[in-house]
């Protein structure tokens, strides 16, 4: 109940519309439980006619027909038009929930996408966003007009007669009872299996992403197993829930005819014995032919509304575990929003950058550098080297502040980073990531998305320095060509290329450059090698590099193991160490 109350807001900014709705399904409601009793105001009419010898009184009868057919027509006009105001307003409700979530995947800090799975969370943007509002589309307007229809019906119930009123609402305790059982039973199932949903979600995006790995190394048959096992627990959480939730419909079907008949029984004494006396109070007198008609219509009425209600039991248990995942994922803690430091002037830096005494561990109790100093001159080449897992991506990240630190600072231009914000950092930064990641846009647009407002002109001296101007000019529409969605119609290196070139664009006081792993053919790899020592001219860098034939001219190199700067200095300094990094520099030129 409290996760559907935080859909409010996202319904009542459309007050306008949202009160039309509601207004049009009172009016339809009101208007379809009218007509049983005007029709029965007929019969009663006529029957008095008939059996008084009197004539028939038409103008009563054309008044009531009238009374009838403007209440089918606004009926079915006023039914039409809150369906159509109520589906707007949740349709824009749903655009602002996913517009939320995408403003909160932006707050998040690195480390929440750490410990969730991509396809999860793209599970809860698209399909428990959809879920919900499939169920509010579907649920709210049946449920509601269902509410209403039992209620009008009720009222005109007890306009006819008390006694059959009151009988008639001996039904809804009943109702109430075994839905709440039936629906509390199945809910914790309906949870599960979202759950389950999402995982499948990171799955299929883990397994789409990685095909062609999953095949070189014949792990068909290990993922067909991982895949079985989850669509299983979906099929048995999937009938768990669905059975739980259907069995309600027939029960309460049955409830109700039972019920009915126990109506119809008393409504039976009620014509044979008039007026009914029990204990010596009357009850009521026997109902006339037009006002029993109206009830007979009601009672079976009746079923419409509940059947509606309890056929979106399980369209609706499953909104509220969509619901659940949703918020939970809007309710993530988020990175604190941070001001821009007005004493900062970032044109004025000059890049230089010190650790001191830092320490980190991904988690507290795993702590992953102790005490680690660095000191780096404005304009230095560093490079960082040393075996897989030894923390050299992880000293990036602390730099850039994807994580932070648990003791120590770290200072550019002796100002702690801590005292900037982050977007004020970063942009002193220029990336170059290990993976050439672009996004489905034009080039022009994909360097320039490297620096705030690139013109041009700035694009194109950045693709010069990175050695991609003459191929981006071969290409079909230059600047202006389209890089499709998975990046397929550039090759590795050209896209390495483009990247060095949108880390340059913003001019950065500090480049990064993440080298590339996977290799490419050796005029490629010059030319990535050229553009990438021209990139790093007069500005502080740091390349993580894995070829140590690109580093030897570095002023600085940082060899790291488990956390820890193990040796430092430049590549003669090194060798003459004969320390880690030259036997990791003999068993590369040995290989
Ligand atoms: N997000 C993370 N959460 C928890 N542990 C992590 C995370 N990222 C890295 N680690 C761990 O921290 C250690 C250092 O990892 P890091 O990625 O910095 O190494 P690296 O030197 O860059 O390795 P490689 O050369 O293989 O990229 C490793 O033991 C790694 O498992």
């Amino acid at each position: 109940m409290k996760d559907i109350k935080r859909l409010l807001p996202y319904m009542t900014k459309y007050k306008l519309k949202l009160n039309l709705s509601i207004s049009l399904t009172i009016l339809y409601t009101f208007a379809r439980s009218a007509q049983p009793f005007l029709i029965g105001l007929i019969i009663s009419e006529l029957v008095a006619n008939v059996l008084g010898n009197t004539p028939i009184n038409l103008h009563y009868i054309m008044v009531i027909t009238i009374i009838i057919a403007v209440c089918g027509i606004t009926d079915a006009i006023s039914d039409y038009c809150a369906n159509y105001f109520l589906i707007d307003v949740i349709q824009k409700g749903m655009y602002d929930i996913r517009s939320d979530i995408q403003k909160k995947l932006n707050k998040l800090p690195v480390s929440f996408f750490d410990t969730h799975k991509q396809g999860d969370i793209l599970g809860r943007i698209t399909t428990d966003v959809d879920v919900v509002s499939v169920a509010l589309q579907q649920g709210i307007i049946k449920i509601f007009a269902a509410f209403l229809t039992l209620f009008f019906s009720i009222v005109f119930m007890f306009i006819r007669s008390t006694f059959f009123g009151l009988l008639a609402l001996i039904i809804f305790p009943l109702v109430y009872i075994i839905y709440r059982k039936l629906f509390q039973r199945a809910q914790p199932n309906f949870m599960k299996l979202q759950n389950e949903l999402g995982r499948l979600n990171s799955f299929t995006t883990e397994t789409f992403s990685s095909h062609d790995v999953i095949q070189l190394f014949n792990q068909e048959d290990h993922m067909q197993e991982k895949f079985n096992e989850i669509t299983e627990s979906i099929q048995e959480t999937g009938f768990k829930s669905n059975f739980n939730s259907s069995v309600i419909n027939p029960l309460l079907s049955s409830l109700l005819n039972l019920a009915y008949i126990l109506i119809f029984l008393v409504m039976g004494i009620t014509v044979l014995r008039n007026p009914l006396v029990i204990g010596g109070f009357v009850l009521s007198a026997a109902l006339d032919i037009g006002a029993l008609q109206s009830f007979i219509q009601y009672i079976w009425q009746f079923s419409s509304p509940i059947r509606d209600i309890t056929q979106l039991s399980n369209v609706i248990q499953a909104a509220i575990a969509s619901l659940a995942r949703v918020l939970e994922l809007l309710d993530a803690k988020e990175e604190k929003q941070q001001v821009n430091n007005p004493d900062i002037n970032l044109s004025d830096m000059t890049g230089q950058v010190t650790f001191n005494h830092v320490k980190f561990g991904y988690s507290p109790d795993k702590i992953l550098m102790q005490d680690v100093n660095i000191d780096i001159a404005p304009g230095s080449m560093v490079a960082v080297v040393g075996p897989t897992g030894a923390g050299k991506t992880t000293l990036i990240n602390l730099l850039m502040r994807f994580y932070d630190i648990n003791a120590g600072s770290i200072c550019i231009d002796t100002i702690d980073i801590k005292t900037m914000s982050k977007p004020q950092e970063r942009s002193l930064f220029g990336m170059v990531l290990q993976d050439p990641w672009l996004y489905a846009a034009s080039v022009a647009d994909n360097i320039g998305s490297g620096a705030d407002y690139a013109e041009r002109a700035q694009i194109i001296a950045a693709a010069k320095i990175a050695n991609v101007d003459h191929y981006i000019r071969t290409l079909p529409e230059g600047y202006e060509t389209f890089i499709n969605q998975e990046s397929s119609n550039v090759s590795q290196g050209q896209k390495q290329l483009i990247t060095i070139a949108r880390a340059l664009v913003g001019d950065p006081k500090i480049l990064i450059l993440d080298e590339a792993t996977s290799s490419v053919d050796t005029r490629l790899e010059l030319m990535i090698q050229s553009a990438m020592e021209k990139a790093m001219e007069n500005r502080t860098s740091f390349i993580i590099a894995h070829r140590l034939s690109t580093i030897r001219n570095a002023d600085l190199i940082l060899v790291m193991n488990q956390g820890s700067i193990v040796e430092h200095g430049t590549h003669d300094d090194l060798l003459l160490q004969d320390g880690m990094y030259s036997s990791i520099y003999q068993s590369q030129f040995d290989s």
